[in-house]
């Protein structure tokens, strides 16, 4: 299941007090399915947990390994703690409400899977890189439908410009050409997250890598009766070759969520030239001797991909002002409780 010297390290003091440890595969309202030694298990958290927590970040998620006392003649497991996360993929819950989504837990390699017909989006690609490079898993980008591509050189020179150092790879899930050029990524225990919007072809990707139906592709799912044929949850499975797929449900809505090092990395060729300018605060408006000016006049720079920066740019700096509004509020309420407890015992002696 994926499971390293890294998480035995830090689960070897639960195991002196003869807890059991578990992967988290499925979440659903609070809820937990965990692969275990026990075999497969339905998980909650204690209240100790939940009273602690003070975000999201303090709840398991998808990915995680999670302390358990099982018990498991009923299938059921307690979840007192989380191990600490190897990486973690964020993005802003959709909607207005500041708060993080966590997508996957202890992912290596995520694959970005966009497809080569209308919905090829570089400036998607960004938004997706951002979340990767923050992540601390390695982003790898998969170009899918690539039997609907007529212009692929085209297409690749693009994805390149955005995606600096990055590995790319085309596939045809339906016709099942490209595939075996992700199977370096697949092996023993390594585990993978896919993303990309709704009907790139994610679950015929994952049909095809792990041979039988374990993800309904759309149009023949079951038990829909919305009329509404996509992935909805998020799940953890076990591929033949050894590797963990987590899949994520479709993501028209990709909100950023913090991510500084993620965005540097993503305009790394944007940053450095910035580097260049005369003045070390130089907003790359009209001041005399910027880098960023002259490569946009000379065409070195994109301006499509310049502008993305800025936009990008923009929405992460409004994020992280409404995200510290919402923690200096958190801190004090958790005073406001912490400080009650103790008035409580004061009552009690
Ligand atoms: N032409 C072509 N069509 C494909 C290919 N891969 C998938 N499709 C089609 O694209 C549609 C969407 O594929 P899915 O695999 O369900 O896409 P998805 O990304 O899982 O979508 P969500 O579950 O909504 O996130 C289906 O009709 C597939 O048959 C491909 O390589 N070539
Ligand atoms: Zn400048």
């Amino acid at each position: 299941m994926g499971w390293n010297a890294f998480f035995a390290e830090h689960f070897a003091p639960y195991a002196e007090q003869g807890y059991s440890v578990g992967r988290i595969t499925l979440e659903h309202k609070r809820v937990y399915r965990l692969q275990s030694e026990y075999g497969e298990l339905l998980g909650e958290v204690t209240g100790k947990l939940r009273y602690e927590a003070t975000g999201r970040e303090d709840y398991p998620a998808v990915g995680d390994w999670v302390v358990i006392s099982p018990r498991a003649e009923e299938k059921k497991a307690t979840i007192h703690a989380l191990l600490p996360r190897k990486s973690k993929f964020s993005r802003k819950v959709a909607g207005s409400t500041v708060e993080e989504q966590i997508v996957a837990t202890n992912v290596d390699t995520v694959f970005l899977v966009n497809a080569l017909n209308n919905d090829f989006n570089l400036r998607r690609m960004e938004r997706y890189l951002i979340l990767a490079w923050e992540s601390g898993a390695t982003p790898v980008i998969v170009l899918s439908k690539a039997d609907l591509c007529d212009d692929l050189d085209a297409r690749l020179n693009e994805v390149e410009s955005v995606a600096i150092g990055v590995p790319v790879h085309v596939v045809s899930a339906e016709q099942g050409e490209g595939l075996e050029q992700l199977s370096p990524y697949l092996g023993v225990g390594k585990t993978i997250a896919l993303l990309g919007s709704s009907g790139v072809g994610k679950s015929t990707l994952i049909n095809k890598l792990s041979g039988v139906e374990m993800q309904r592709v759309s149009g023949v799912r079951e038990g829909d009766d919305r009329g509404r044929h996509t992935t909805t949850h998020r799940e953890l499975f076990l591929l033949p070759s050894g590797g963990l797929m987590i899949d994520t449900p479709g993501m028209r809505e990709l909100q950023l969520w913090e991510a500084d090092e993620g965005f540097r990395g993503t305009f790394d060729d944007i940053e450095s030239m910035a580097e260049d300018c005369r003045f070390h605060d130089c907003q790359h408006l009209r001041e005399p001797g910027c880098a960023i000016q002259a490569a946009l006049a000379d065409g070195s720079l994109d301006q499509a991909r310049y502008d993305s920066y800025r936009k990008l740019q923009r929405e992460l700096a409004h994020l992280a002002r409404k995200e510290d509004a919402r923690l200096q509020a958190a801190e004090k309420d958790k005073w406001k409780k912490i400080s009650m407890g103790q008035r409580q015992k004061k009552k009690k002696v």
